[in-house]
C-alpha cells in the first residue's frame, strides 16, 4: 500500500513539496498526498495531479502515516490544538518544516512519544530541485522513510539539529538569494544590450551550470573561477569591481542577519 502522507499547510513550501510528490512517477506511485489549508479552494488545482486537497486536517491525520507540519511558526498552536485528538504516537512520524520552532516546541503542544523530525527544504522541491537538511534523531527506522520521501524532492543531508536554523538560511533563504543575484545579472544584462527574457535566459542558465560545475567535481567554486578569468580579461576586471562594492561581503552580512532574525521568528 502507498505510504499516506498529509501535509498540513498548502502554502507556498507545502504546495511544492506537493507538487514535487505528483511530478515524478516514482514518488507519486509511492505517496499519496493530502494537502490541507483553510482555504483549500486557493489550491483545488492540484487535483489535476491527484492530489487530495482539503481544509479537514483531522481526516487527512487520521489517514497518514506521514504528518508534514508546514503552518507558518505562529499558526503551529492552533493546528496541533485541532489534530491533538487524532494523533497517535504508534501511528505518525511527525515532519515540520518550520523555521525556529525546535522539537520541544512541538513536543510541548503533540505531546511527548512522536518521532518528530526538523526538515528544511526548499521551493525547489517543485521540481525535484530541493536541498533539504534533515535533523538527526534516534528513530532509525523512521529516519530511513523522511529521508526517501525527501530524496525524491532532491537531495537531502543528514545534520545534527543545532545546525537547522543555519541549513534554513543558507537551503531554505538561499533560494531568495540566488534568485536575486540572477534578477540583478539581468538586469546588468539588459544595460549590455539584451531584452529582458533573452537576459534572464542567459543568467539563469549561467547559475545552473556553475552550480552544475560545482555538484559534478566538488572543486571550490575559486578552481572553477580561475579558469574564467583570461588575464587582463573581462572577468576579473568585472569580478574585482564587484568585490570592491562588497559583493562577497553583502552575502555573508545578509546570510548572517537572516541567521540572527530566526531566533526572533516565533
Ligand atoms: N517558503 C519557503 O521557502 C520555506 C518555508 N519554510 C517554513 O515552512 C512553513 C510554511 O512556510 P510558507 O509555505 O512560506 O508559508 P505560507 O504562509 O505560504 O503557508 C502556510 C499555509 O498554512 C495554511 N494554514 C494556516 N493555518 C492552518 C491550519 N490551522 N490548518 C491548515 N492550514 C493552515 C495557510 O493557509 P490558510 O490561511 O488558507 O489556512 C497557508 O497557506 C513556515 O513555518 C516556514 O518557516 C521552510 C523552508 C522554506
Ligand atoms: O522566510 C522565512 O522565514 C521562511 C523560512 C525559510 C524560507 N522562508
Amino acid at each position: 500500500m502507498d505510504t499516506q502522507v498529509a501535509i498540513l499547510g498548502g502554502g507556498n513550501l507545502g504546495t511544492a513539496l506537493a507538487k514535487g510528490l505528483a511530478r515524478t512517477e516514482e514518488a507519486s506511485s509511492k505517496y499519496d498526498v493530502t494537502i490541507t489549508r483553510r482555504n483549500a479552494d486557493l489550491i483545488r488545482y492540484l487535483e489535476d495531479d491527484g492530489i487530495t486537497v482539503t481544509t479537514d486536517n483531522t481526516a487527512a491525520v487520521e489517514e497518514a502515516d506521514l504528518v508534514i507540519l508546514s503552518v507558518q511558526p505562529t499558526q503551529i498552536e492552533d493546528l496541533v490544538n485541532d489534530i491533538k485528538p487524532v494523533l497517535d504516537p504508534q501511528q505518525h512520524i511527525l515532519i515540520s518544516t518550520m523555521a525556529g520552532v525546535t522539537d520541544e516546541d512541538i513536543t510541548e503542544l503533540t505531546g511527548s512519544g512522536f518521532p518528530i523530525f526538523r526538515v528544511m527544504p526548499n521551493t525547489a522541491a517543485a521540481i525535484n530541485q530541493a536541498m533539504t537538511c534533515v535533523g538527526k534523531t534516534p528513530h532509525k527506522e523512521a529516519e530511513e522513510k523522511v529521508i526517501e520521501l525527501f530524496e525524491s524532492l532532491g537531495k537531502t543531508l543528514l545534520i545534527n539539529t543545532d545546525l537547522m536554523e543555519a541549513a534554513t538560511v543558507l537551503g531554505a533563504c538561499g533560494i531568495a538569494f540566488f534568485l536575486r543575484y540572477i534578477r540583478a545579472a539581468s538586469q546588468g544584462g539588459i544595460e549590455v544590450g539584451f531584452h529582458a527574457k533573452e537576459a534572464q535566459l542567459i543568467a539563469s542558465q549561467t547559475a545552473l551550470g556553475a552550480a552544475a560545475l560545482l555538484l559534478d567535481s566538488d572543486n571550490h567554486p575559486e578552481h572553477e573561477i580561475d579558469k574564467v578569468t583570461t588575464p587582463k580579461g573581462c572577468t576579473i576586471a568585472g569580478l574585482n569591481e564587484m568585490e570592491h562594492n562588497g559583493l562577497s561581503s553583502a552575502l555573508i552580512k545578509g546570510i548572517k542577519v537572516s541567521y540572527e532574525m530566526i531566533e526572533k521568528i516565533r
